[in-house]
């Protein structure tokens, strides 16, 4: 494990900007979320009013923010116990505690260098640009634009602190089956992750090929759990969470669709479900995953497992901290950690304040 002592490391950042989506925390806080997050999107009414019922059938809270608290206790856990004195500020996209407030809070604090921990594994609008447009107009609105820096740490997507907690999760699955006689032709392995606009899709890296870098993102991180935990096995790569407009293409087949497919094909009769879309168990996770797509199998008499998510995982928190290390420490691209050939994703460009860059005031301390 590297290390790395705590003077070099106040001299690089101030602190990390644990970066969120945000959700509602009651019923009624569910429409405003709703209303944050599409705002100038064109969603239209009816499938607001369809997203706020799986909010509503839930009390209007999502699991995401305590399942931030949790992360955020959990990584200033890890940073204790590696001697970093760096502390950890939240702020959401959506939801309270906003980015504007949260810098607010910074800079008062004397924390200006900001490193972002953004809760996005892979590269697409919604989990990189969105959160720079978010940045920018935190610095905006706080009128800290020449005093406050916002870098972020890449994408995670082929991290092992990300990765390791779906290897286990589907060996662990395909022992479950296994002992329960389930094995080879009979069981199928669902690598599920949140659709998103075809066109969105390739325009994430369309040297990447069909689908841009999300869906290569994707495919990597899905080949490697498989050939680690489930050799052999089949598998595919489907889409959950589509909204929008349906004469809008986004990327396919919904999970659901390749349930049916499954079982008019006739052989399967498990499913694993991984939802390796998401770090942590987000509304799309109980409600389509678990509410919805464990459904589809059931009423084909299929039996359902789902993964867990990496939430709190002692392997992702270490590898979050992996990343911050990697970043303070300015580590070459060669050392990098990252388990598939994509990998390591870039760095990507500061937010904000030039002159207060953690590169030309090192030392300052
Ligand atoms: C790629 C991706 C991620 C993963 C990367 C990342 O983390 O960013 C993600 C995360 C999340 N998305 C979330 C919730 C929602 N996303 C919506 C809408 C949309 N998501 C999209 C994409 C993504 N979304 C897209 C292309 C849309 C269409 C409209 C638009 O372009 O905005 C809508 C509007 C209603 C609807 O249309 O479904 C809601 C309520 C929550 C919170 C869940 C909770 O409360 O636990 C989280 C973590
Ligand atoms: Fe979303």
């Amino acid at each position: 494990m590297r290390t790395c002592g705590g003077a070099a490391v106040v001299a690089q950042y101030d602190a990390i900007l644990l970066s969120s989506f945000g959700g509602p925390e009651g019923q009624d806080e569910v429409i405003p979320f709703l209303r944050n997050v599409t705002a100038g999107r064109g969603i239209p009414d009816e499938r607001l009013e369809e997203v706020a019922t799986h909010y509503r059938h839930f009390g209007g809270v999502s699991p995401i923010n305590a399942q931030n608290r949790a992360l955020k206790a959990a990584l200033e856990a890890e940073l204790a116990a590696r001697g970093i004195a760096l502390p950890v500020y939240w702020g959401n996209r959506n939801t309270a505690p906003f980015f504007a407030d949260t810098v607010r809070e910074a800079h008062a604090a004397g924390d200006d260098r900001l490193l972002g921990l953004v809760t996005s594994a892979y590269t697409s609008y919604s989990g990189v640009q969105q959160y720079r447009e978010d940045f920018e107009q935190a610095l905006q609105t706080t009128g800290l634009g020449a005093q406050v820096a916002i870098d972020r740490i890449r994408e995670f997507f082929d991290h092992p602190g990300f990765v390791t907690p779906f290897v286990e999760g589907v060996g662990a699955a395909m022992r479950q089956l296994s002992q329960d006689g389930l094995v080879d032709d009979a069981v199928h392995v669902l690598y599920v992750t949140h659709s998103i606009p075809s066109t969105a899709a390739e325009e994430s890296g369309p040297e990447f090929g069909p689908g841009g870098a999300y869906v290569a993102q994707h495919l990597a991180v899905a080949r490697h759990i498989q050939e680690h935990a489930a050799p052999g096995t089949a598998w595919s790569l489907v889409y959950q969470s589509r909204s929008g407009d349906p004469r809008t293409p986004w990327l396919e087949p919904d999970i659901n669709d390749a349930i049916d497919d499954l079982a008019v094909a006739g052989a399967v009769k498990a499913v694993v479900i991984v939802p390796f879309g998401f770090i942590s168990d987000h509304m799309e996770v109980l409600w389509d995953l678990d509410n919805e797509a464990v459904a589809t199998a059931e009423g084909h008499g299929m039996v359902a497992l789902r993964v867990p998510t990496p939430s709190v995982h002692p392997a992702f928190v270490a590898g979050l901290i992996d990343l911050v290390l990697e970043r303070l420490n300015d580590v070459p691209d060669a050392e990098r950690s990252h388990l598939t050939e994509l990998g390591p994703w870039p760095d990507h460009a500061r937010v904000g304040a030039a002159d207060a860059a953690p590169d030309s005031v090192g030392g300052a301390e």
